[in-house]
């Protein structure tokens, strides 16, 4: 697929060692127009930051402090890359976090974040809405397919991030505005997520 000019947005890719780092790479190396990475952890957020600049040039990549469960911040959020870029393409819904203690909070970033961007996704590049489509990809895990006893409730965030996203692949509004859904359900990658 042709990806090239295209303006990308991605959440939790704020770690060098990251499943979302690699994603903004390889769209990057796909000559992407920009990117616009947000996360919660500005530290790391502004080293990739500097590494991607450095490089795939200065003008190609942003960095936006974003909290996933705050809807106020990831619309903020999105506006930035919008109107920095000036246009989006492409979503990818990437946070997230595996903490059975704060288990409202895993559920409110994997789950509901994924669910707010996708629904943020619909307005920003909806051609209802004066955009021209686009693509959103959200990360699942082998966890949202499989049962995973010793993590009950990342393993239910996962696997309502795949029945989300097939639902949402097939509804009218989604497909009348040129959005394509889908996600992608990666085995254990060694990241910071497993410390
Ligand atoms: N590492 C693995 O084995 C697997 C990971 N995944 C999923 O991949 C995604 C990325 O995780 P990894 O790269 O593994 O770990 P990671 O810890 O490097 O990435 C998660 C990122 O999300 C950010 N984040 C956490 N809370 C946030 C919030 N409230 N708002 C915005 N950003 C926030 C973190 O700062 C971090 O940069 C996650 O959704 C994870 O569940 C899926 C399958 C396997
Ligand atoms: C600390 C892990 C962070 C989460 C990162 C991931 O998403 C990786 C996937 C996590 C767990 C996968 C478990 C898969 C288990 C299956 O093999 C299953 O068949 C095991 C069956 C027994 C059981 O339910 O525990």
């Amino acid at each position: 697929m042709n990806i090239e000019g295209k303006v990308a947005l991605i959440t939790g890719a704020g770690h060098v060692m990251g499943i979302g780092y690699a994603i903004v790479r390889q769209l990057l190396g796909k000559r992407v127009k920009g990117v616009g990475i947000l996360d919660i952890n500005d530290e790391n957020g502004r080293e990739v930051l500097d590494i991607l600049q450095n490089e795939f040039g200065e003008h190609r990549v942003i960095y936006v402090n974003c909290d996933v469960t705050s809807k106020t911040d990831l619309e903020g959020a999105f506006e930035k890359v919008k109107t920095h870029f000036g246009k989006l393409d492409i979503v990818c819904n990437n946070a997230g976090i595996q903490n059975e203690v704060n288990w409202e909070l895993t559920l409110n970033i994997n789950l509901m974040g994924t669910i707010r961007g996708t629904y943020l996704a619909l307005e920003h590049m909806g051609v209802n809405y004066g955009g021209s489509g686009g693509i959103v990809i959200n990360t699942a895990s082998i966890a949202g397919i499989m049962t995973t006893s010793h993590l009950p409730v990342y393993g239910a965030s996962k696997h309502g991030i795949v029945a989300f996203t097939r639902s949402i692949a097939s509804n009218r509004t989604f497909k009348e505005n040129k959005i394509r859904v889908s996600a992608f359900c990666p085995a254990k990658v060694d990241t910071p997520i497993q410390d």
